[in-house]
């Protein structure tokens, strides 16, 4: 199981690697300016997801900024694959290049476009049969129906792990009231905080059991 073990960044910022590029975002949202990431906080707990999966397909759905696409990429294996949707081409422009700040463009995959659309198309538009995992932090009403997509789409297998932000705040109670109660998924609450706060949040992490 993901533990919740204290995650200590030390890096040290000689160039553009990932870990200064997530320092600088967190460092920015905390002191000047809040924004939506899933944070440092979060973060360490998605890092964990992502570790124990160590999957070789990932699917992303809301690029936003990229942060949380940059926490993933640099954990993934070698030949491992990052698919992330933004339908915002300005909030896609930018992640673009906090992407290639932290070096990552060639495991990623950034695709301009609503998940609802994009999700039907992905096996035979990416090549990719199903995703071992999938990080879920757009917008939340959107959860529970692209997370049904996916499983009519087929691109859950046993074993396809979803992770989902903001489950308390702002929440997503249709899509937690579904994987929690659906006898095709073990769920699991990782309790925490709204990024950069003290407001509760957390992130759910379902197993889907095919
Ligand atoms: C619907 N299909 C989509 N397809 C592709 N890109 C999409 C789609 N839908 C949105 N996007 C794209 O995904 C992003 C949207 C992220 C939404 N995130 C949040 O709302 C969100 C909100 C809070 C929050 C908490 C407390 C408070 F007081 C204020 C805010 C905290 C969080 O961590 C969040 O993630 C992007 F902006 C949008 O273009
Ligand atoms: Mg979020």
């Amino acid at each position: 199981e993901a533990d919740r073990k204290e995650c200590t960044q030390v890096t040290h910022v000689h160039e553009w690697d990932p870990g200064s590029v997530i320092q600088a975002i967190d460092h920015y949202c905390r002191n000047k300016e809040w924004a939506m990431n899933v944070g440092d906080e979060k973060g360490c707990i998605l890092d964990s997801v992502v570790s124990e999966v160590n999957p070789a397909t990932v699917l992303e759905l809301g690029t936003y900024c990229g942060y949380s696409t940059v926490r993933i990429a640099r954990l993934l294996p070698p030949h491992a694959k990052l698919i992330t949707l933004e339908f915002n081409p300005a909030v896609a422009a930018i992640a673009r290049q906090v992407i290639a700040w932290a070096g990552l463009e060639d495991k990623v995959q950034l695709v301009e476009g609503a998940s609802g659309d994009f999700i039907p198309r992905i096996k035979e538009q990416f090549g990719v049969k199903t995703f071992d995992l999938v990080f879920l932090d757009h917008w939340k009403e959107y959860y529970l129906p692209d997370t049904k997509l996916m499983e009519e789409c087929g691109l859950l297998r046993k074993g396809s792990v979803l992770l989902a932000d903001n489950v308390v705040c702002p929440g997503a109670p249709d899509y937690l009231e579904y994987v929690r109660s659906s006898p095709r998924y073990e769920s699991r609450y990782f309790k925490s905080h709204l990024e950069y706060t003290k407001v509760e949040d957390g992130l759910e992490k379902s197993v889907f059991l095919g």
